[in-house]
């Protein structure tokens, strides 16, 4: 059957809770990913050194700063002349009359009155009657040397001041930064990034080792901070609370600990069913916050809450189960990144399924799945709490809840 999707482009003009009817399993995938999009605004620009901004994009053009090259120099290693040979030799630096040279070096400020590059192998040096040194040429010269303005590399000839040359919106790669320092930039003007702190909840979790009946072996501290860089924000360190309240409330409300640096999201793991270990909603509440979902129609990962704390900062809550965390970061965390990052949430494909598989009634199920000869097929071992089936898929089907018949 076909497994198809919603593509959600650009805002929506309404940036409010949906509120369910009641029986309603929360708003549905697409509605869920359009609201944690337009629920954050775009991060002020910032400042970086150039190094730092591989991966970046850039919020105001890069300018020549001065021509490039800012003077006309030689291309080789030879001699600057003026003029046909044969040459009087003067030294570095003058102004050359016709019938003039001076040595030069590749790099070299070409000296004024020059007109071409004599390069070192096609020149011989003897000396005349007087003792003084002639600059001849020698019969390994190309044909046709000095040609005016051979081998010397103008003033301006690959920018000239003020010229733009990596414009704003553009994904800076190693070469742009390259091209900026040549061009006298020190500091670049990039989109914010979002400052995203990690919340690992679970008594039961341990870190190391093969757990015991009852434990479980954390799957979120390896990997959670790869997958928000991925997502085009900056990840803190992964910082760890037991299952009390008291543990969860100073984790929401001093998140500023957590990374020396105030976070713009807070991400926890775990916590977000309704029992008496559960606290994300209890805390937020403390906090003064307000929930803007509280569950989406999807399967796995419908408990996930996405909250705003009074001092704007986001707490996204994803569910404990391992794949089910992973699908609600997707939907969730992948449009509140992109909105904070001034990037576009990313665009939903169309694919055909090559198999078989069973909608849900009022839900999307996210099924990890492969790709071939352009068909979709889900991937075993991809039950809410399994890895296995996503450490193989090359995407994730949302398959669209079953339609109700039409009467
Ligand atoms: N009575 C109900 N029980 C549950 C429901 C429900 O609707 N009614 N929903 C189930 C679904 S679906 C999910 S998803 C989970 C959500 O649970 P929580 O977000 O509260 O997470 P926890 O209970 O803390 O943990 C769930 C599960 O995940 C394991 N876990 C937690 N952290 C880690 C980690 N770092 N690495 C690996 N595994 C982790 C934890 O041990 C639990 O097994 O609720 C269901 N229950
Ligand atoms: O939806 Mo739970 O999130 O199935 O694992």
């Amino acid at each position: 059957m076909p497994a198809h999707e919603i593509a959600a482009n650009g805002r929506a003009s309404a940036s409010t809770l949906i509120r369910q009817p009641a029986g309603r399993p929360g708003p549905s995938w697409s509605e869920a990913r359009q609201i944690a999009f337009d629920c954050a605004s775009a991060l002020p620009p910032v400042g970086v050194p150039l190094a730092s901004s591989l991966g970046r994009t850039l919020a105001r053009d890069v300018i020549a700063r001065q021509n490039t090259p800012h003077y006309a120099s030689s291309a080789m290693d030879g001699w600057a002349v003026n003029g046909t040979g044969p040459w009087s030799l003067s030294p570095q630096g003058c102004t050359l009359s016709p019938g003039e040279a001076s040595t030069i070096a590749t790099g070299g400020l070409v000296p004024s009155g020059a007109d071409s590059i004599l390069r070192t192998e096609s020149g011989h040096l003897t000396h005349n009657a007087e003792g003084e040194l002639l600059l001849t040429l020698n019969d390994h010269g190309r044909h046709g040397e000095p040609l005016p303005g051979r081998h010397i590399r103008r003033a301006g000839e690959e920018a000239t001041a003020g010229e733009v040359l990596i414009p704003a919106g553009t994904l800076m790669n190693p070469a742009h930064i390259a091209l900026a320092a040549v061009a006298g930039n020190d500091e670049l003007q990039v989109h914010g990034r979002a400052m995203v702190a990690i919340v690992l909840t679970g008594a039961e979790v341990i870190t190391s080792g093969v757990p015991a009946p009852g434990q479980v072996r954390d799957t979120f501290g390896p990997q959670l901070a790869s997958v928000i860089s991925l997502l085009g924000a900056t990840p803190g360190s992964p910082f760890r609370i037991g299952d009390s309240y008291q543990d969860w409330l100073s984790a929401l409300g001093d998140s500023g600990s957590l990374t020396g640096q105030r976070p713009d999201v807070t991400i926890t793991t775990g916590g977000t069913g309704r029992s008496g270990t559960d606290h994300f909603r209890a805390a937020v509440a403390a906090l003064g916050g307000r929930l803007l979902l509280d569950g989406v129609a999807m399967r796995p990962g419908h408990p996930a809450v996405l909250a705003e704390l009074p001092d704007g900062r986001f707490l996204l809550g994803l569910p404990g189960n391992p794949l089910a965390a992973m699908m609600a970061l997707v939907t969730l965390a992948e449009p509140l990144l992109a909105a904070l990052g001034n990037m576009s949430m990313s665009a939903v494909g169309h694919v055909i399924s090559g198999a078989d598989v069973d909608p849900n009634p009022g839900r999307t199920r996210l099924i990890p799945c492969t790709f071939n000869q352009g068909l979709a097929f889900p991937v075993s071992h991809a039950g809410p709490g399994m890895m296995r089936g996503l450490a193989w898929a090359d995407g994730v089907m949302a398959v669209p809840p079953r339609r109700r018949p039409v009467r």
